[in-house]
């Protein structure tokens, strides 16, 4: 902020009329926006030594609600607290007060943290809450240097309430401490309500002659300051010193110079305390009408300050009880709040459980899918293992058998021929031994495939050992078998296989069964078609022979 600011703000208790110079001689223009608010606020709190404290606590309300920056409106609200307890604004004075309090609950910058203090040290000492200004006293005390103007006035605040609670014990030894600290600061202003504050205590505890030795130091600096408060706080002061010391005259020139002011609720403290001692000395002088023009005055003003002390004390209840009820109000919403997180986390965790089992039931799921199908696949090919020969892919022996002692019943109970065709590859060891094994293993499955391109496929189609296969068919007599057996020779001649060393050659003999001859049984089928596969083998391999009953 501007220094010259500033500068007028600090120096305005003590030099009032400089500061007011200083601020009218100021180019607005050359201010910051911040700075011209500053400036608003100081030209309002100056307006205050115009005579006029309530035109200047206005401006200051309205300071208050029209800036922007929340620097200024925090410092003007220090001074909207102290000044409404100036002014007997107690209501108002009680809710600027909480609003200062709760704002330094958060405030991080020392000057301004000390700068609320005072104005609450001040607004609680006028509203005679003397526990609470002790305290905040304290605070000041705590957190400024000893030569700080802060800490001065937390010092004339403490001697204020010594001497409002008329304490008994000296407090010599105080005053001269905080005294030492006051002129540290340099403010002349403190320094005279330092004094006065121990002035009242010394003659309230009946010490005119330190009280007078007092007076006359501080005589010279309070006209010197020309504020009007203090004017005539020290004035009724002294008129209630001289009055002790028995200086009548000089006591009705300070009592008359009181009552002589404006009656205004800031000076009635002072009002109070010259009419007593005018009482007092219109008595003595036995000048009794002029004594109950006094006493009527008094009993004026003394009406005026109970009112006002009834006033304080209701807005200070109301004050706490509105308090009160916002503490609750804020800890039931804090409540309502705390509540509607714990559902907000409920229903959170209540997705979470949700997601989470769907994730588990479809990583189940998928799981399952995955082991349903990988188990039929295994199923599959475990059946396969158990079904089929391995190598040609066509079915095994005891596949074949069991099938065929299925399948022949059946056609019995039809009526129906059923042929079975058994062939044998022509020396085959002969092919293995010539062309290798891996040659051996490539013509059993190319015959096999050769085979299928001739049968339907239905037709039961094994391998029954070795170079040895055997074809079973239903609805077949054996002439279509034998021609069948033919169309299979055939291909099987016609079975090439690639990389052989030589021109490879390949054919079979073939035997042919059929139940017209030995009936539905598989064991006699094979053996009548082994038969005529012996013959085709006898009679120089790679033909067809039909089995025939001799
Ligand atoms: N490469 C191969 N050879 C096999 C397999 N099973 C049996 N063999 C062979 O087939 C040959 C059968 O020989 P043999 O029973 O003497 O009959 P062959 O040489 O075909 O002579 P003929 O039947 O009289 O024409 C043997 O050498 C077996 O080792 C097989 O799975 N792969």
């Amino acid at each position: 902020q501007d220094a010259a600011l500033l500068d007028i703000e600090r120096i305005h208790f003590d030099d009032h009329q400089q500061a007011l110079v200083l601020l009218n001689n100021l180019d607005l223009q050359s201010l910051s926006p911040e700075d011209k608010e500053y400036h608003r606020f100081l030209k309002a709190l100056l307006s205050a030594y115009e005579g006029n404290l309530e035109n200047a606590f206005h401006s200051l309300t309205a300071v208050y609600t029209d800036v922007q920056s929340t620097r200024v409106k925090s410092r003007t609200l220090v001074s909207l607290t102290a000044m409404a307890s100036f002014l007997g604004k107690w209501e108002q004075g009680f809710m600027y007060a909480n609003a200062l309090q709760r704002a330094l609950a958060n405030e991080k910058d020392e000057t301004l943290m000390l700068k609320g203090l005072q104005g609450l040290l001040i607004f609680y000492l006028n509203a005679e809450q003397y526990d609470i200004a002790k305290m905040l006293a304290q605070r000041i005390e705590k957190h400024s240097p000893a030569d700080s103007p802060y800490r001065c006035l937390g010092e004339v605040a403490m001697m204020d309430i010594a001497a409002k609670e008329q304490v008994s014990e000296s407090k010599e030894a105080r005053y001269q401490t905080a005294k030492a600290n006051c002129a540290a600061s340099g403010s002349r202003y403190y320094i005279s309500l330092l004094d006065n504050a121990y002035l009242t205590l010394l003659i309230k505890q009946n010490k005119p002659q330190q009280a007078y030795r007092l007076s006359k130091i501080m005589k010279k600096r309070v006209e010197d300051i020309d504020v009007l408060f203090l004017d005539l706080a020290f004035n009724a002061s002294l008129a209630q010193l001289y009055y002790l010391l028995g200086d009548v005259e000089k006591a009705k020139t300070s009592a008359t110079f009181v009552l002589d002011q404006l009656d205004k609720r800031e000076f009635l403290q002072s009002r109070i305390d010259a009419l007593l001692v005018m009482v007092k000395i219109a008595k003595a002088q036995q000048d009794f009408a002029q004594a109950l023009q006094y006493a009527e005055a008094l009993s004026k003003a003394e009406s005026l300050l109970r009112e006002d002390n009834v006033v304080k004390q209701v807005a200070y209840q109301q004050a706490n009880f509105n308090l009160a009820i916002k503490e609750n109000e804020i800890a039931l919403l804090d409540k309502k709040n705390k509540l509607l997180e714990q559902q907000t986390q409920l229903t959170n965790e209540k997705i979470n459980v949700v997601t989470l089992a769907l994730v588990v039931i479809a990583i189940c799921l998928a799981a399952l899918v995955f082991w349903s199908y990988r188990s039929r696949k295994l199923h599959l090919k475990f059946k396969q293992l158990a079904e089929k020969d391995g190598l040609t892919g066509a079915f095994n022996r005891s596949f074949f058998i069991e099938s065929a002692q299925k399948v022949l019943p059946v056609q019995k109970d039809l009526q129906s021929d059923c042929c079975l065709i058994l062939f044998d590859l022509d020396h085959f060891k002969q092919i293995n031994d010539t062309q290798g094994h891996q040659v051996g293993d490539k013509l059993l499955s190319a015959t096999v495939a050769a085979i299928y391109e001739v049968v339907n496929a239905d037709t039961l189609v094994a391998r029954m050992g070795g170079e040895e296969f055997a074809i079973l068919m239903p609805r077949c007599d054996v002439i279509h078998g034998a021609c069948v057996a033919e169309q299979c020779r055939k291909a099987i001649e016609g079975v090439r296989v690639t990389h052989v060393k030589s021109n490879l050659t390949v054919s079979a003999s073939f035997g042919v069964s059929d139940t017209s001859q030995v009936g539905y049984n598989i064991d006699n089928l094979l053996a009548a078609a082994d038969l005529a596969l012996y013959k085709s083998k006898q009679n120089g391999r790679n033909q067809v022979n039909r089995y025939f009953v001799e």
